[in-house]
C-alpha cells in the first residue's frame, strides 16, 4: 500500500514536470483541476479497491468527478488521463488491466460517495494544494480513514516538502532530502518517512508555550485565507515571527514535527471546507498531540458528509498554546464583526 502510494507520487512528481502549458481545466468554483488530480483519483482509488475484500464494502469520498470530463471540448484531457493512468499501471506491474475512457470516467466517479456518520469511508484529496501543485510548490496527495464518522487513519504525502524541518525558511530549504511522508493511526502516534524509503520516525508537535517563540502557518493563496485576520490575531497573541505560507495540507504535516507551532485557517466568508481537506491532517498533528479545533473550539465534526459543518475557521496548535490563542482568535473575529457592523 506504501509502495503503491509512493508511486502515485512519483508519477504526480513527473505529471508536475509537462503540465505546466496543457492539462489544466477550471471547475465551476474557478478553482484549478490538472490531469494529475484526476490521474492520481484513480490510481489511489484502484489500489483501494483491489485491496478490499470482495466481502467487504468500498465507499470513497473524493474530491474530484466526471461532470467536467464528459462536457464537449474536454476529449484532449480524458485521452491524456487515460494514457497517463495506463502507462502507469503498466509501469508499476502490480496490477494487469487497462482503462477506456469511459473506465476513467466510471473510475472518477467512484468516489462520489457522501461520507457520513456509519460504516467506513475513504476520503481522499488527489492532489490537496492544485495552486502550488502548478507554481511547482507544495501540494499533498491526503488519504484519511472514516469509521463511524471518526478519522481513524491517515497518511500524508508531501513531495515537494524537505525531509528536514522548514522552520521559518518560508517553506525552502536547501540541501535537505526532499519528499515527506506522513502517517497517523488513532492512538498509535504519528509518524515521518521519506518519500524514497527512509525508515519511519515518530514526531511530535513543538513544545512551545510563549507565543513570543511561535510561529503560524497560513495558505500561500491570499485568495484562501482572511490574512487580515490572521494578522491580527497572531499580534494579539504576541507573534514576533512573519507567517509562514505554504500550500495545502503540508502545513499540518509540518505542524505536526514542530516546524511551527500554529496554524490558522479563515477562509474568506461563504468558502464551504470539505472533509477531504482537513481529515488526514488534523489526525496527523492530534496524533503528534497536537489540537485542531474551529474558532469555536469544537472538534473538526468529520461525519456530516462532504463538507465540514464549521462556523468560522480552524485553528491547530498544541496543548500548551490552544487555549490562548482560542481566547485571541475569538476576540479577534468579535473585532471584525463591530467594525463590519458597527451598530
Ligand atoms: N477560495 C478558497 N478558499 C480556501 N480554500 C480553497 C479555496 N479554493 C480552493 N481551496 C482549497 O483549499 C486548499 C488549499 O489550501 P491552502 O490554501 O492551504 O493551500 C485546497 O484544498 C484547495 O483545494 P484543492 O485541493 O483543489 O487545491
Ligand atoms: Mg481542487
Ligand atoms: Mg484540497
Ligand atoms: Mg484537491
Amino acid at each position: 500500500m506504501q509502495y503503491q502510494d509512493c508511486e502515485n507520487v512519483s508519477t504526480a512528481t513527473a505529471v508536475q514536470k509537462d503540465i505546466l502549458h496543457s492539462g489544466v481545466q477550471s471547475k465551476a468554483d474557478k478553482s484549478p483541476v490538472t490531469v494529475a488530480d484526476y490521474g492520481s483519483q484513480i490510481l489511489v482509488s484502484l489500489v483501494l479497491k483491489m485491496e478490499t475484500p470482495a466481502s467487504t464494502s468500498f465507499s470513497m469520498v473524493a474530491e474530484e468527478d466526471s461532470e467536467e470530463l464528459r462536457k464537449e471540448g474536454a476529449e484532449e484531457i480524458l485521452e491524456n488521463i487515460t494514457e497517463l493512468v495506463n502507462e502507469t499501471i503498466v509501469d508499476d506491474g502490480t496490477y494487469s488491466m487497462y482503462f477506456s475512457k469511459e473506465g476513467i470516467l466510471s473510475a472518477i466517479d467512484d468516489g462520489k460517495s457522501e461520507g457520513g456518520p456509519s460504516g467506513r469511508h475513504w476520503v481522499l484529496d488527489p492532489i490537496d494544494g492544485t495552486k502550488g501543485f502548478l507554481r511547482g510548490d507544495q501540494y499533498a496527495i491526503a488519504l484519511a480513514l472514516l469509521d463511524e464518522g471518526k478519522v481513524v487513519l491517515g497518511v500524508l504525502a508531501c513531495p515537494n516538502l524537505s525531509l528536514g524541518s522548514i522552520g521559518n525558511l518560508n517553506g525552502s530549504s536547501s540541501g535537505d532530502q526532499v519528499g515527506a511522508l506522513f502517517s497517523a493511526t488513532i492512538g498509535c502516534g504519528a509518524e515521518v518517512e521519506s518519500l524514497q524509503g527512509s525508515p519511519a520516525q515518530k514526531i511530535s508537535v513543538c513544545s512551545i508555550d510563549d507565543p513570543v517563540n511561535a510561529s503560524f502557518f497560513e495558505s500561500y493563496e491570499g485568495a484562501h485565507s482572511m490574512r487580515d485576520l490572521t494578522g491580527s490575531i497572531a499580534e494579539k497573541l504576541g507573534v514576533q515571527a512573519p507567517p509562514v505560507r505554504i500550500d495545502s495540507q503540508a502545513k499540518y504535516g509540518a505542524l505536526a514535527r514542530g516546524d511551527g507551532a500554529i496554524y490558522l485557517r479563515f477562509p474568506h466568508k461563504g468558502y464551504r471546507e470539505k472533509i477531504w481537506d482537513h481529515a488526514a491532517g488534523s489526525i496527523v498533528v492530534t496524533e503528534a498531540g497536537g489540537v485542531v479545533t474551529d474558532a469555536s473550539g469544537n472538534d473538526l465534526d468529520f461525519s456530516k458528509g462532504r463538507f465540514l459543518d464549521l462556523d468560522t475557521g480552524i485553528i491547530a496548535t498544541n496543548k500548551q498554546l490552544m487555549p490562548s490563542l482560542l481566547k485571541v482568535v475569538q476576540e479577534a473575529i468579535k473585532e471584525q464583526n463591530q467594525a463590519a457592523s458597527p451598530l
